[in-house]
Formats: C-alpha cells, structure tokens, sequence
C-alpha cells in the first residue's frame, strides 16, 4: 500500500496575529505528527530548541523573502518536494505565511504542485480579536482574505470582554462567509483538526520535550477551541448522485471531510478515498485491503454545524436500489478524482 498523501496546511493571518504561537503549539502538541515547517521569519520561533526536541525534522527558511512571490509555481514545488521526499518521514508540511502574504497566491501554488505525495490541508487564517476591528479600518483587504480561510482561528480571545466574544465572533462568521471560526488563546487550537495524529515514536529519546521549553504552561483559564466531529459508516453502498449532491450543498462550517466511500456500481467498485478541506474536495480510487468488507466511513468535522442533520443527510445517500445500475451519476464524480 502506498504512503498516505502529505497534507499542506497554510497558517496566514495579519502580523502579530498569533502565527508563530499556533504553530509553535501545533508542533509541541502533535505527538508523533513529524510536521515539515516552511517558515518566512524564523525570528520568533526557537528553532534550536525545537531541533533538540526532535519536534522539527526538516525545516526550510526562505529568509527574508516573502513566500508569495514565489509565484513560479515550481519554486515551490522543490521547496515541498524536499519535505516530502521518502526519506524525511514528514507527515504534514505547514507553511507558516509572513503576515503580508497573499493567501490567495499561497493556495494557487500548493494547489499547482503536481507532486502526487502531496494534498492540500487547508488555509487556515488567524485573526487578533484583540485588534481585529482596528486591523480592519487600517487593512480593509483582511476582509478578503477571511474569504478564502477554510478555517479562521480567532485568536487572542483572553483580550476580549466576555461581552464583545459574541459579536466579535459573529462578525467573522459573517465576513468569512459561514467559515469554521474557533475562538482561541495562544493559538490552542486542537491538532486533530488539522492533520492526522500518529502515537508518539517510542525511538525519540525524550529527554528534554518542547513541552518542557515552552515558556507558558498555564493551560488554565485558556480556551480551546470547540469544534464537533461526525461519524458516519454504512455497509450498504452510497449513491453517488445523491452524496455528491451532498458534498456540493455542504454547510460551510464543516471543515473537513475523510474517510472512505463505496459506490457498490459495477466497474466502480474499488475504495474511493474522500478528502475535503473547506470548499476542496478530491476523490482517489484506492484498493480495499485483503479480506476488507467494502463499506463506507467517514468523519466530518466543523464548528457549527447540526451533527443530527449531517448523520441524518448522509443517511439518505444510502443506495436504496439493491442492484444500482446509474452509471452516468460517475461522472459527477470524474471531475473530483485523482
Ligand atoms: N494575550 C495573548 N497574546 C498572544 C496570543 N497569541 C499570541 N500572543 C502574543 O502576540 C504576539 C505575536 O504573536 P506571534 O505568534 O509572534 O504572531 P505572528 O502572527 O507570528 O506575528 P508575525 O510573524 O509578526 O506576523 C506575541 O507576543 C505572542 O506571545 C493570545 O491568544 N493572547
């Protein structure tokens, strides 16, 4: 069986906004994760420390350059290439973006690579609570870029009066177009959400952790961020019509969507691993393994949304025709597949 694909997460978000501190978490609360960072600024994360740590394995500095004008599309395939190659083990790559970088631009090129280890993760996109309303009147482009977040971690929570969260929150729900929004502190945002996690390796000695350097241990009093998780499975097989129809109506605050599909069409037969990340969506044929009972399952996970409803809407994907034979409903799920 071949390596599972490398999710590319892109962490953006205005300066000062909590970059560095969400990834500096992600990387001390990732387990067993290997995560390949691509940074622009590497001033505020110490990365000596996180190399004793064994937290960081493969870390590429673009200097002073800003990563969005590396246009060229195969700049930055080399660039992930290196991170993705074999050898390195990595099992997510984030690229943490400068504060002034074009989120739009940093999807185009990782959407572009034709690596074939390689899937999108997602845009995720901090925003200071704290600052937000006067970011915005200084930089009304934030309200853009909120548009193209599949994720948007509102950060600096613990700045803003228990009154003014609220709106605060509703605000960015409604410039990010019904986005996922997770209220935050320090970036906690919980890593599950963002990649799979691995169980620690037992072969990294650990004798001095990141959790151990990191500077702030009061987890308490902080928020974490609240999202919900989904589970569905289904021995019968699902209608493509009617799970594409689905897929192309889903509420805007599921964020992701994995797991795996069985279409029981004859000549359609094979595993078809779903991923979606906000309004991504790809389809891969895979086999099933030895001896595995064609099935599906799935676990969706957002903020916001109706678990009831997902389940319910799901459930009426189930093929009710015992010997379908709707071959034309593939091709809705041609343009999707890899
Ligand atoms: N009070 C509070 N401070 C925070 C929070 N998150 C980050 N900070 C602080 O805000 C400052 C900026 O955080 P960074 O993580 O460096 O922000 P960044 O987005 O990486 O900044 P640039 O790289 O300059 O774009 C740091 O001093 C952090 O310690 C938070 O949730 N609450």
């Amino acid at each position: 069986m071949g390596r599972e694909q490398i999710p590319v997460v892109i962490v953006a978000g205005f300066l000062g906004s909590g970059k560095t501190t969400l990834l500096n978490h992600l990387l001390s609360a990732s387990g067993g994760t290997r995560i390949g960072v691509v940074v622009n600024d590497f001033g505020s994360i110490n990365i000596d420390a996180m190399q004793v740590a064994g937290q960081v394995d493969s870390m590429i500095s673009l200097g002073n350059g800003c990563l969005c004008c590396l246009v060229d599309a195969s700049g930055m395939d080399e660039l992930l290439e290196r991170l993705a190659r074999p050898g390195a083990g990595i099992d997510v790559i984030v690229i943490e973006a400068s504060g002034l970088a074009e989120p739009r631009d940093m999807i185009r090129m990782v959407l572009a690579s034709d690596n074939p280890r390689l899937c999108y993760g997602g845009l995720v996109e901090v925003v200071d609570g704290a600052e937000f309303e006067s970011s915005r009147q200084r930089h009304p482009e934030l309200d853009k870029h909120l548009r193209y977040a599949d994720l948007v971690v509102l950060n600096k929570i613990d700045r803003v009066d228990a009154e003014r969260q609220e709106s605060l929150r509703a605000k960015v729900i409604e410039l990010s177009e019904g986005k996922p929004v997770l209220p935050t502190s320090h970036g906690r945002v919980d890593p599950a959400l963002l990649f799979e996690q691995r169980p620690r390796r037992e072969e990294v000695v650990r004798q001095l952790s990141f959790d151990d350097l990191a500077h702030d241990d009061d987890h308490s009093g902080h928020v974490h961020a609240a999202y919900e998780s989904v589970e569905f499975s289904s021995a019968l097989p699902l209608n493509p019509r009617r799970l594409m129809a689905f897929l192309d109506s889903r509420p805007a605050g599921l964020y992701r969507v994995k797991g795996f599909v069985h279409f029981g069409l004859a000549g359609h037969r094979q595993k078809h691993v779903l991923h979606t990340v906000g309004g991504f969506l790809r389809f891969e044929r895979s086999r099933w393994e030895e001896g595995q009972a064609h099935h599906t399952h799935l676990v969706l996970i957002g903020s916001g949304i109706d678990a009831d409803a997902v389940r319910a809407a799901l459930a009426e994907c189930v093929e009710t025709d015992p010997a379908p034979s709707d071959k034309q409903a593939m091709l809705l799920i041609a343009p999707y597949l890899r």
